[in-house]
Formats: C-alpha cells, structure tokens, sequence
C-alpha cells in the first residue's frame, strides 16, 4: 500500500516532498524516491530504505523544481529491489517520472502489448513500470502536449489498465498529473494553497500529508478523474473513465491509514472507533455475562477499536504491550521469517496488567496470524488466566489483488478454517471477529459516506473481475514460499 505524493509550488518542492513523505512513511518502508522537474531536467532520486535512510543533503540539492513526487514502497510486484523503487523514468516523450499505489491484474498482457504494439521495452517486472508505458505510449499517439490531450491518453490508460491504481507522474512541459482508478479503490486526495500569490495544489494519498504541508483539504479525486496542474498552478479536471461503483478499499480503514487521514470524507480515527463499538456490542450479545478483567490493544492500529469496546463493556483498558518505535510494520515486510522475528522485538509485556487476570487482547485485523499466535502465548507467559482475542475486522479468507501484498490464500490463517479452528491455532481461550456488515456500516458511518466497498480479502468478490488462472499465477510469483526461493 504505497504511499505517494505530486506537489506544484512557487518555488523548490523536494524538501516538502521529503517531508510530506515521511507521514505517508507507514504506507510502505521498502523503497522510497522523489522526482522534480526543473525546466527540461527531470531529476529522480530513488532507493531501497526509508525516507530518512534514502535521502541526504547532496541527493535533496539536486532535486530542483518547483513540480514533483514522492513516492514510499510496499511491493506488491516485481522484487524487494532497487531497481523497482519509484518513481519510474521514461525520457520519451518530453520526459515522464510516475509514481504508482496499487496493483494492475493484467500486467502480464500488457507487457506483452506494450512490448509488441508499442514497442516500448519494461526493464523491470514492476506492473508501476508497464503503467508508465501505457500512459507515455498513450500519450505520444496525441498531437499536442496540454491538458486536453493529457485526459484524451489518460482516457487511454483506462481502455488498457485494470486493477486498483492511484497515480501521480510529472511530465516535462507541463505539469503535475495524476489519476485514479475507475472504482477508486485507492485512496487519493486534492489540496490547496495560496504561495506568493499563486495557487499552490497538492494531491496525496492520505490528508495527513497535506495537513503537514499547509494544504487545505478540497476534496478527494473522483474515480476515473483526472488531474493535471501547471507549473503556473492552473488546475484542469476531467473525468476520464466511465463511472462504476465507487468502492474504496476497506482495509485502508482497518489497519493502512494513518488516524489521522480523512478518506473519501470519512475520518479513519472515527471509523476505527465505531468499529470498536460494533464488536464490543456483539460482545456483550454473546457474552452478557463475560468476565473480562481488562482490555489491551496489540499497538499501534488497534488502539481505537480496543478503547471504544473497552467503553462498550465497561471494563478497564490497559496498554499491556510496549512497542519498540524502531521496528517498523511487521505486516508490511516483504518476507514471513522476518514478519515473524520482528513481533517478539517489537512488543514486549508489562507483566502486571496480565498477572492473574482474564485479558481481551484486541488487534485490528488477523491476516497471517503472525502477530496474534506470539501475542496470545507472550499474555499467557505473561500470567494471563484466561486470553481472549477479538479482531476489529472479519477472518481474512481471500487474496487481495489491488494493492496490498497478499497473494496466498493458503498464507491466510482464516483461508478455509473455521473460527473455532482459528481459535485453536492461535491458541487463545475465545476468538471473536467483527462482522462484515458491522465493519462496512463503521466505515460508512451514520451518513452513509460510502455505500460499496472493495471488500474483497474479506468475501472474494472482485469488483473488476478476475482472470481464470490469475490467482495461480501470482501466487507462483508472490507466495512466501515463492519469495525465498527467489532471495535465496
Ligand atoms: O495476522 P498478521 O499477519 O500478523 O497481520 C495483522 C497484524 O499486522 C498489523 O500490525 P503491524 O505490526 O504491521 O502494524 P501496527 O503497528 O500499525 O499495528 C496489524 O495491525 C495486525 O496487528
Ligand atoms: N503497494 C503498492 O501500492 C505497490 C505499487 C506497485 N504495485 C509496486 O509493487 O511497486
Ligand atoms: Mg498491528
């Protein structure tokens, strides 16, 4: 779930890039780059690390111009590599640098198209490398550079691109562009600002980066719209895509947003309590006479959710488990050995809150199971009498294919057990999940923001469609297993 980020100011934007970016820094630590365009130079700077880690003062120096992006790294294509940081660089036409959140479902065809047809060649196995090619191919078979033709090749891009895709790219000549998928699946927002006398835009997968940045929040990007803005700061829109549904991921709200973030104008922070209050309610339906002691989050994202059900039941909340600030996401790292290693690193008990007591340990989503099996036996080592484990989300069954990295439904602990099962193997004394009408009426919220969701990890259904055989295929590609045959 990549993080990225398009900024057209009066004057240099590589240091705000840099900062807008390290508040998009948990949407991926793999990889991070910026790309500015001064004139007729495109400067990209790119590497595999975090943004601090990727960025010194010599590579900040060079980025001059007053139109860039940034994006951060969780591959879900393609290698950990270097060479698949983003943003992507092609020098023809005029210059493009793009930067890419989500995921395509036929880069496979595409490539070949785009090799064959176009005639263009994609160094890399990254789906954000052929998106790039489609978009600059597109863009050459128009006769001017301007907005116009901008939308007429992104129009393109859409007849040939599927999947979940949030972009931003500069293109020299003309400016900031950036788009979103037909579904807005992926999160992406438009801000505002005034700088020496000129309007100033922004566009940012998540509205904590333009809070940072002194951007006002105008709205998010529609599904299907594009955006192009001058290095002038002129703003043109269009929609550029057939309109469909309109469902946005729902696990940006579970577990990849920031709190903090507003989303297609619901508040994450809000949607995270109200799922708390769900799930405490069905507690108490099956469980009127629970004898939970306490109720402790597993930090960071579960905080919200843990707190309004330890509200609904009227029991204390107690922060059990300390997090080490200097290990990153365990979900979000590329492989399970090293996804496993880090959760013992990262949390550490407090041994009075479980001494003795019957605990609702509270996550915000079991995916793999990593986190709560070594959870479950730290509270019992811990002194737990009795562990208890609620997810503020439904079993995660299926595989996601529009941007977040889980391509094995065999990898799923919930894949084809029951929650009893689950149980077991997690090795807790009671499992409860949330509901998935509970979970997408928390998100929607009581004014009925959103009406579908891409729900897909959840019930499998793919609102794009999905190929025969393409699960198979990507899961030869991007299983665990796959992954360490290939690093070995
Ligand atoms: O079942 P699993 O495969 O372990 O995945 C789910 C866990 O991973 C995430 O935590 P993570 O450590 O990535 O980030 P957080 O600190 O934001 O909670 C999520 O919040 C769950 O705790
Ligand atoms: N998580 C994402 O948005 C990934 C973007 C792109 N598919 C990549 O792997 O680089
Ligand atoms: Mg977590």
């Amino acid at each position: 779930m990549c993080g990225i980020l398009g900024i057209v100011g009066h004057n240099d934007v590589a240091a705000q890039l840099y900062d807008g970016l390290t508040v998009l820094q948990h949407r991926g630590e793999d990889a991070a780059g910026i790309a500015t365009a001064n004139g007729s130079k495109l400067r990209v700077h790119k590497g595999n690390g975090l943004v601090s880690e990727v960025f010194d003062a010599k590579a900040m120096a060079l980025l001059e111009g007053r139109v860039g992006i940034g994006h951060c790294r969780y591959p879900t294509a393609g290698s950990e590599g270097s060479d698949e940081a983003q943003p992507f660089y092609v020098n023809s036409p005029f210059g493009i640098a793009l930067a890419h959140n989500g995921n395509l479902i036929n880069t496979d065809a595409l490539r070949r198209e785009v090799f064959e047809q176009d005639r263009r060649n994609v160094n890399t196995e990254s789906d954000s490398e052929v998106l790039l090619n489609v978009f600059a191919h597109e863009l050459d078979t128009q006769k001017a550079l301007n907005p116009e033709a901008t939308f007429r090749a992104i129009e393109g891009v859409h007849k040939r691109c599927v999947g979940g895709f949030a972009v931003v790219a500069t293109v020299l000549g003309l400016g900031l562009v950036a788009f979103r998928d037909p579904n807005g699946i992926r999160p992406l927002v438009l801000g505002k600002r005034q700088g020496n006398g000129q309007d100033e835009y922004a566009v940012a997968s998540e509205s904590v980066a333009l809070d940072l940045l002194g951007f006002e929040r105008l709205r998010d990007v529609r599904p299907g719209e594009a955006i192009v803005i001058t290095p002038r700061g002129e703003l043109f829109t269009r929609q550029c895509a057939e309109p469909r549904m309109h469902t946005p991921c729902i696990f940006e709200y579970v577990y990849f947003a920031r709190p903090d973030s507003m989303m297609d104008e619901v508040s994450v922070h809000k949607a995270r309590m109200r799922m708390g209050q769900k799930l405490g309610e069905k507690i108490l339906r099956l469980r009127p006479d629970h004898d939970i002691d306490t109720v402790i989050p597993i930090p960071d994202t579960s905080r919200d959710a843990a707190l309004e059900i330890s509200n609904v039941l009227g029991v204390k909340y107690r922060e059990g488990f300390i997090k080490n600030r200097y290990v990153g996401r365990t979900f979000i790292m590329p492989g399970q050995g090293e996804r496993a290693k880090s959760v013992r690193r990262k949390l550490n008990p407090i041994p009075l809150e479980f001494r003795n007591r019957v605990v609702l340990l509270v996550d915000d989503s079991i995916v793999r199971g990593t986190t709560s099996k070594q959870i479950v036996q730290m509270a019992r080592d811990a002194g737990a009498r009795k562990v208890y484990l609620a997810s503020a989300a439904p079993p995660v069954r299926y595989p996601n294919v529009y941007g977040i990295d889980m391509p094995s439904a065999e990898e799923l602990v919930a894949h084809d057990r029951t929650d009893d099962e689950v149980q077991k193997l997690l090795g807790c004394d009671w499992l409860i999940y949330q509901d998935l009408s509970d979970l997408e009426e928390a998100v929607s919220g009581p004014k009925h923001n959103i009406e579908y969701f891409d729900s897909s990890c959840f019930n499998g259904e793919y609102v794009t469609g999905i190929e025969p055989g393409y699960f198979e295929r990507i899961k030869q590609l991007r299983s665990d297993e796959a992954k360490k045959t290939r690093r070995a």
